[in-house]
């Protein structure tokens, strides 16, 4: 017999569905009222209805609870003293998306050992947002699989969709029906259009095939989400100064979209050194002081250490140090977060 099916298929194993996953982990009230507040809260100054600024701020890839715990400690100290000024979420990222191949994240693959244990990195996930939400922190993450949402979106405050899929319809129709506000980075080469359109999509209405909490297949109708924002990380070349910003607004207006943009710090942005986020967080701070409206939001990337390390197989890990992206250390990060609310507050000083 020719085989004309699972060529390509070297395995199919069972995965657990979204409401055995929320029954064993369910969010309490407590927990979701984190989630509306921060979601809201966002909404707010994305219209510009509170001139706060938002900070997704956390590791470029959770890989322990525990370290992710310390690390959430820390963060809920500084949010709660600086939240007069900003409004700060912890970034919390399970799901990687790489340039070609590379460990893909806590949920795919959470013994970081390419045993793909699927069913407990879902678990393991949910379980540290619902650990973090405790804290009365908000968790924001990126939406890269199509089903993982179904299993934590309901903990997540603010989500983003990367540079290598805001162009993507499947992923453009996924934001226009989550019920957190969503950032579209700018693709990988500098393009902010893409971004400019990911918004019009995302906020349209969609059909679309997809899966229920309870596991079956499904068609979704979605209304479209009207909290969306373009997110600056840069391209070929950086892209957060004035003049760039200035650019964006033009491409957002032009569009009949809201003249407001996070930055990212990251990424092409610091091409990828993390101590340049100092610089760059610098940068649009001077900015916000000197009174932009613009920019509502920052992303940050950082953990307890400074830097990154390699994934070696058998060998063991630095504490608190991403095994992605290069990171801030914390006392850097406290200082940056610092120095971005007296910002806020010049800039308030200057407008009232
Ligand atoms: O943020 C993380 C990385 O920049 C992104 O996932 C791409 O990673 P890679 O180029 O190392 O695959
Ligand atoms: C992968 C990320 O960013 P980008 O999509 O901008 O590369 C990220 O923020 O982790």
């Amino acid at each position: 017999m020719t085989s004309v099916d699972d060529v390509h298929i070297s395995s199919v194993r069972p995965l657990i569905t979204p409401a055995l996953l929320r029954e064993a982990l369910p969010a309490s009230t407590a927990h979701l009222a984190v989630v509306t507040q921060a979601r809201a809260g966002i909404a707010r100054i994305l219209r510009g209805e509170d001139d706060r600024v938002f900070v997704i701020v956390g590791p470029c890839s959770i890989h322990d609870h525990d370290q992710a715990m310390d690390y959430a400690r820390r963060l809920q100290a500084l949010a709660t003293t600086l939240s007069p000024d900003l409004l700060v979420v912890m970034r919390v990222y399970f799901e990687k998306p790489r340039t070609t191949v590379g460990w893909k994240g806590y949920i795919n693959d959470p013994h970081l050992d390419g045993s793909f244990a699927m069913n407990e990195g879902l678990h393991h996930a949910r379980r540290l947002l619902l650990d973090i939400a405790a804290l009365g922190l908000p968790a924001g993450t990126e939406f890269l699989d199509l089903l993982s949402p179904q299993f934590i979106a309901d903990l997540i405050a603010w989500g983003a969709i990367g540079a290598r899929t805001t162009e993507s319809q499947s992923h453009r129709q996924l934001a226009s029906g989550l019920s957190c506000p969503i950032g579209f980075k700018n693709g990988t080469d500098g393009n902010i259009k893409v971004a400019a359109d990911a918004i019009t999509a995302a906020s349209n209405a969609h059909a679309f095939m997809g899966m229920t909490n309870m596991g079956q297949a499904a068609i979704f109708e979605t209304r479209g989400n009207p909290d969306c924002h373009v997110i600056l990380r840069g391209g070929k070349a950086p892209n957060y100064s004035a003049a760039d910003v200035a650019a964006t607004v033009q491409v957002l207006e032009k569009g009949g979209l809201a003249p407001r943009l996070m930055v990212d710090t990251s990424h092409a942005n610091s091409s990828k050194q993390h101590q340049k986020q100092i610089e760059v967080a610098a940068d649009v701070g001077g900015q916000i002081a000197g009174g932009d409206r613009h920019i509502v939001g920052l992303m940050v990337e950082s953990h307890i250490n400074a830097g990154r390390q390699d994934l070696v197989p058998g060998q063991p890990l630095q504490y608190g140090v991403s095994i992605t992206d290069a990171c801030l250390n914390w006392a850097d990060t406290e200082a940056l977060l610092k120095q971005l609310a007296a910002d806020v507050r010049t800039r308030r000083a200057s407008t009232t």
